[in-house]
């Protein structure tokens, strides 16, 4: 889950309840809703947090948080210490920074869903989407990531690399034909739908498999899934909306929910297919052979449907929607970020492409020494070193590619959003300074304590690209240090998939893009430092490598 609270410069108070709320209980996405006013309880019994104070005029940090959050977390923190009160969002919560950060992760005691849910009542927009399970602290979606897809993501590679590989071709085509310039370069206004269709269709191919992603449906609804779920939290929490009328739309929902149609597009496509795989299965066993199972995450739940207590495919389904929704939209929206960083430091991008080379070059190396070495020994050489895929993205080739994970995981640490991942205390919990965090509080996360603190290294305000290169601190090592996927129990079971797909993305971008340039350069601060989910606010200049 992601849980991105945060309010971008230039809102205006109201704005400031807005909410990125990439989808509740360990899902992520990210779409815009409207917040409902929730009155603080107030900071809990411990009166020995100090409050940040106000700065004058104001009644609420919202203005001086929009206007720079770096700073005003700075001010608080060297004023109060680790721990303070704020007033933002029209909530009252307590930021907790530095080492004490690692306590509320690692505390079941603390639950960020609960947070999600208070603001959104989002878990009754979720329930009617399943029926096996109505705990949305569940682990179904987490095991199912945990164990059917990162494990296994070297099977996975080559057909994520083939979906983004020939997806990103296609959609380029149209825009070099419309937007070609004298000078060989071409615009692309809004990246972000490129992406959309690499990242949908690679990842259609991992969850649902070959055949359902063929639906022109099936992958509108990878697209489209968050966006529409945004539309329906906003829906039913419109500040201006009676309370009469939000309860009766969340009523509504908690019955019926507007995703079922995402639900029944899935079930659809999926039906004639399933019938298919069954009739091959039946075939195969009267013949004797043994059935090759398909490889896709739809068909392991089918497999394991006892053991996760599935109740029809619907319910599947349901589960294949929630697991959309915390994917498609974060790894479409962080790769189209990664472009804008290649664009912002076009000075970082032939390290990046000699890297790629000599990556493939050495395996291309390796790969023929191991020909001939069965040559020698008269042995045949398999399939698997056919020198035509000796140049192949393979999962260990975007392993080695250290300054590429360096780059993405730097985009992240400096992206950051300041004050993020808010979780709710279930009960009272001591904190190790002695402070107590009382039931039903809202302790919301001091990222900038993490990923500036002087550990990072130096200019820990600049990009620098490089910086993990070397350190043993890979994109996908979620801890203190890097809580962009959160950490502990609850960290991100999708990051592994996420960031090899980005990866991948910024290697074919720079394989076939000598240079990127950010259309309206007057956009590139804001653009660096935008919240997930924020709309692409300008394009993108290409430059065909020659
Ligand atoms: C760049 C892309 C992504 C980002 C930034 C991201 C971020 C996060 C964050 C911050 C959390 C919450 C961690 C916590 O509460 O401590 C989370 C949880 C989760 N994410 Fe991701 N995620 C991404 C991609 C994915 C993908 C691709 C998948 C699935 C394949 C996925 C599946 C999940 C699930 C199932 C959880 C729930 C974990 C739990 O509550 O136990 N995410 N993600």
């Amino acid at each position: 889950m992601l849980v991105f609270l945060s309010n971008p410069p230039g809102l205006a108070a109201f704005d400031a309840l807005k909410i990125v709320i990439p989808i509740g209980i360990g899902l992520a996405s990210a779409a815009y809703l409207t917040m409902k006013v929730v009155a603080g309880d107030g900071f809990g019994s411990d009166k020995s947090i100090p409050i940040a104070s106000l700065r004058a005029g104001d009644s609420t940090h919202d203005k001086e948080f929009d206007e720079d959050q770096d700073a005003f977390v700075e001010r608080c923190q060297t004023e109060n210490g680790d721990v303070f009160g704020v007033y933002l969002m029209n909530q009252n919560q307590i930021v907790v920074s530095g080492p004490l950060v690692r306590e509320i992760f690692m505390s079941e005691d603390f639950n960020a869903g609960d947070w999600v849910d208070e603001m959104t009542n989002i878990r009754s927009f979720l329930r009617p989407m399943t029926k096996a399970q109505v705990e949305f602290d569940s682990r179904t979606i987490h095991g199912l990531v945990r164990d059917n897809i990162t494990p296994h993501l070297p099977q996975y590679t080559a057909r994520i690399v083939l979906q983004l590989e020939k997806n990103l071709d296609i959609e380029m085509a149209k825009y070099r034909t419309t937007t070609n310039r004298e000078d060989g370069t071409f615009l692309v206004e809004k990246p972000v739908t490129v992406l959309q269709e690499m990242v949908a269709n690679a990842m259609a191919t991992v969850f649902v498999g070959a055949e359902v992603s063929k639906s022109r449906l099936v992958l509108d609804t990878f697209i489209n899934a968050t966006a529409d779920f945004g539309k329906m939290l906003g829906n039913g929490a419109a500040p201006n909306r009676s309370v009469w009328k939000s309860f009766v739309r969340r009523a509504e929902y908690s019955v019926s929910s507007p995703l079922q149609k995402h639900i029944r597009i899935l079930a659809e496509a999926a039906t004639p297919v399933i019938l298919e795989r069954r009739r091959l299965e039946k075939e195969a066993e009267a013949e004797g052979r043994v059935y090759e199972r398909p490889d896709d995450i739809m068909q392991k739940m089918l497999d394991s449907f006892d053991k996760h207590h599935f109740v029809d495919l619907d319910d599947v389904c349901g589960y294949l929607l929630l697991l959309i929704l915390g994917s498609v939209h974060t790894t479409t929206d962080t790769s189209t970020n990664l472009l804008f960083y290649l664009a912002a430091y076009p000075q970082y991008i032939e390290t990046l492409y000699e890297e790629q080379k000599e990556v493939l070059d050495q395996i291309q190396k390796e790969r023929e020494t191991l020909r001939q070495e069965l040559l020698a020994k008269g042995e045949p050489i398999g399939d698997d070193l056919d020198p035509r895929e000796d140049r192949f993205l393979s999962a260990a080739a975007i392993k080695r590619m250290v300054h590429m994970d360096s780059f993405v995981r730097e985009v992240f640490r400096y992206r950051t959003e300041c004050l993020t991942l808010a979780h709710k205390a279930r009960k009272d919990v001591t904190l190790s300074n002695g402070m107590v965090i009382s039931k039903g509080v809202t302790a919301i996360i001091n990222m900038k304590s993490a990923h500036q603190s002087p550990n990072q290294g130096e200019d820990v305000t600049e990009f620098r690209p490089w910086r993990f290169v070397g350190k043993s601190k890979a994109a996908t090592k979620a801890a203190a240090d890097f809580l962009t996927f959160g950490m502990g129990k609850h960290a991100c079971p999708g990051r592994f998939l996420a960031i090899q797909e980005l990866k991948t993305i910024g290697v074919l971008m720079i394989s076939r893009y000598s240079m990127l340039e950010i259309q309206d350069p007057s956009k590139t601060k804001e653009i660096l430092r935008s919240r997930l989910g924020a709309p692409t606010i300008t394009g993108l200049i290409f430059t065909e490598r020659k």
